[in-house]
């Protein structure tokens, strides 16, 4: 059995040019082991001898972390014990999405359970918010505490949470007691919101780790998804909205309870000096793999937690934060990351997660519910399309289709509401004309939102960890994670505000003027990263933000990948291809 690993090299600077670049794959036919003796020699970028090739810089095969996760991984099938580390990690993106989700139809049949009347929009936005304020809070610390206490103790302190928050909403006869349920909630909802990710990002081999990604992606709309049909289901059950929010208890028992018996990431084991752990979970992700190959991974990972500069742990994060800020690829990566999240919320999709149920009844729908599922129906399946495209096509790619069609059904809403004319009375809302054929266009339009939302910018944001280098990851998916919740928490609070004081009209066209303003962010600043390895996201970001660069090198790594695969299982002497 012949396992190749590809020697690459590349221009120094992608952006020079983007036809000239000459791409080099050897493959060791006498010995794999000899290939993993030669890219873990180095792990740096370096360069290449004076001369014609002055100016390249050879690119290992593998990014910082995973030269002999390449070798473990290339002729080898996704193991059962990392299918289940995945879908355990994702329950945590379920309750994301469950717990974001079931308040926008609980919010209709809370009625006057609290306090004994009807809330007002302003409380309405504090109960929303204060789960995306909670998020917020424990998202800026998620990273660091990952790293001293562990992924795998973070995500069960977040179950924790969600237990406290569950049952603090349950008991609520008060406004106060159920935001304060939200609260805890959503600290719960920060932890697993980072963790999960990072966590299945941590376990997944290299070569389907932006899929795994998706995955966690999928049961978050999932979970938005099963929230919309348990409110429509329970809309009209007395106190419907305390067995929802019970409801949320039982996939995060099945979590808790399955953590008990797995083990962290091999890459955590490895921080906390824990060889032997490491090396046992290595073996048990990657059952065909030889010791020798394990003990390379381990070796490796020491490495690298070693380049983590600094002798006590406040030290790290200050140096890391230093390192994040003042390296300017990582800076820049910085901006994509923090850009495209608040993108993700400043265009207004959970103004619709989370009052769907409340424009709905504004527009005249009696089962505001039952419409809400048919939208975060579209998030499901077109994340599920994002899934199989988000490779193939490119995050790029995706963005650029998404948005504008985001933009386009926008303004329609816009124009649509526009003519609806509505008007707001404290509480509730009037509609000038009854309902009418503009109440169908508006559904229609935020379907057709709800499609291009979920293609591109719902997901793509998530995949932020490829932006950063490993030294920074922790704390730059913390900013991202962050500013995503910010995000949230401000459209949290203020959207049914926004819809009174400057009209919903008002509010889609503020929508559809940042969307178009987003078009052009991501078509400057935000390259094609799908196929490339990370030290070449480093490089690609080193100068620039090297778009052109960028899409002819994912092209050509795409084309390596289809090149390799071809010569699997002919050892070859040396191909140089000018592509
Ligand atoms: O990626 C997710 C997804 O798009 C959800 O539908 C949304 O509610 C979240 O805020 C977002 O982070």
């Amino acid at each position: 059995m012949g396992i190749h690993i590809p020697y690459i090299t590349s221009k120094a600077s992608p952006s020079n040019d983007s036809d000239g670049d000459s791409v080099v794959l050897s493959n060791d036919h006498e010995s794999p082991m000899k290939s993993v003796k030669l890219t873990s020699e180095t792990h740096e970028i370096q360069r290449a001898p004076a001369g014609d090739e002055e100016d390249r810089i050879q690119i290992k095969p593998v990014n910082d972390e995973d030269d002999t996760s390449v070798m473990i991984t290339f002729n080898q099938s996704i193991s059962p014990f990392i299918i289940i580390l995945t879908f355990v990690a994702s329950i945590s993106g379920f309750l994301f999405g469950y717990d974001t989700g079931y308040i926008s139809s609980a919010l209709i049949s809370i009625g006057t359970d609290l306090d004994n009347k009807v809330l007002t929009y302003g409380e309405k936005e504090i109960i929303t918010a204060a789960t995306s304020l909670g998020a917020l809070i424990t998202s800026i610390f998620a990273g660091t505490a990952a790293d001293i206490y562990g992924r795998k103790r973070c995500l069960m302190g977040s179950n924790l949470m969600f237990v406290i928050g569950a049952v603090v909403q349950v008991s609520a006869h008060t406004f106060w007691q159920m935001a304060i349920g939200r609260l805890v909630m959503g600290f719960g909802v920060g932890i697993g919101s980072l963790i999960s990710p990072l966590f299945i990002s941590e376990i997944a081999p290299k070569m389907i780790r932006g899929r795994l990604t998706v995955i966690n992606s999928l049961w978050l709309t999932g979970g938005q998804l099963v929230a919309y049909g348990c409110g429509a289901g329970l809309n009209y059950v007395n106190n419907g909205w305390r067995i929802l929010v019970g409801l949320s208890l039982v996939p995060t028992a099945v979590q808790f309870t399955c953590l008990c018996f797995l083990p962290d990431t091999p890459r955590y084991y490895v921080m906390k000096g824990d060889l032997k752990k490491a090396s046992e979970v290595l073996r048990r992700s990657y059952t065909d793999t030889s010791e020798e190959i394990i003990d390379r991974k381990v070796e490796e990972l020491v490495k690298l937690n070693h380049s983590i500069p600094g002798k006590n742990v406040p030290e790290r994060v200050w140096n890391t934060i230093k390192e994040l800020h003042t390296v300017p690829s990582n800076l820049r990566a910085l901006v994509i990351g923090c850009g495209l999240q608040a993108i993700q919320q400043f265009t207004g999709w959970n103004s619709l997660m989370y009052f769907s149920g409340t424009i709905f009844e504004t527009v005249g729908f009696k089962n505001s519910s039952a419409v809400s599922i048919i939208v975060s129906g579209t998030n499901f399946i077109f994340t599920l399309v994002a899934f199989f495209c988000i490779d193939k096509i490119g995050r790029r790619t995706i963005l650029l289709i998404g948005l504008p069609g985001m933009t386009m059904a926008l303004v329609v809403c816009a124009i649509a509401f526009h003519y609806l004319g509505i008007s707001f009375d404290g509480t509730s809302a009037v509609v000038a004309s009854g309902f009418s054929s503009w109440g169908i266009v508006i559904i229609i339009f935020i379907i057709v939102f709800a499609a291009f939302y979920a293609l591109g910018i719902g997901t793509v944001p998530w995949q932020q960890s490829e932006l950063f280098p490993q030294n920074v990851r922790g704390v730059g998916t913390s900013y991202a994670t962050a500013t995503n919740w910010a995000g949230s928490l401000v459209i949290a609070s203020t959207f049914l505000t926004m819809l009174q004081n400057i009209t919903p009209a008002g509010s889609f066209a503020f929508f559809a003027g940042l969307s178009c303003l987003s078009v052009v962010f991501c078509y400057f600043c935000y390259p094609e990263l799908s196929g490339l390895e990370l030290e070449e996201v480093q490089t690609i970001l080193k100068d620039g933000f090297n778009i052109k660069a960028s899409k002819a090198l994912a092209k050509k790594r795409k084309q390596q990948v289809v090149r390799v695969q071809q010569l699997k299982y002919e050892p070859t002497e040396e191909v140089i291809e000018d592509i």
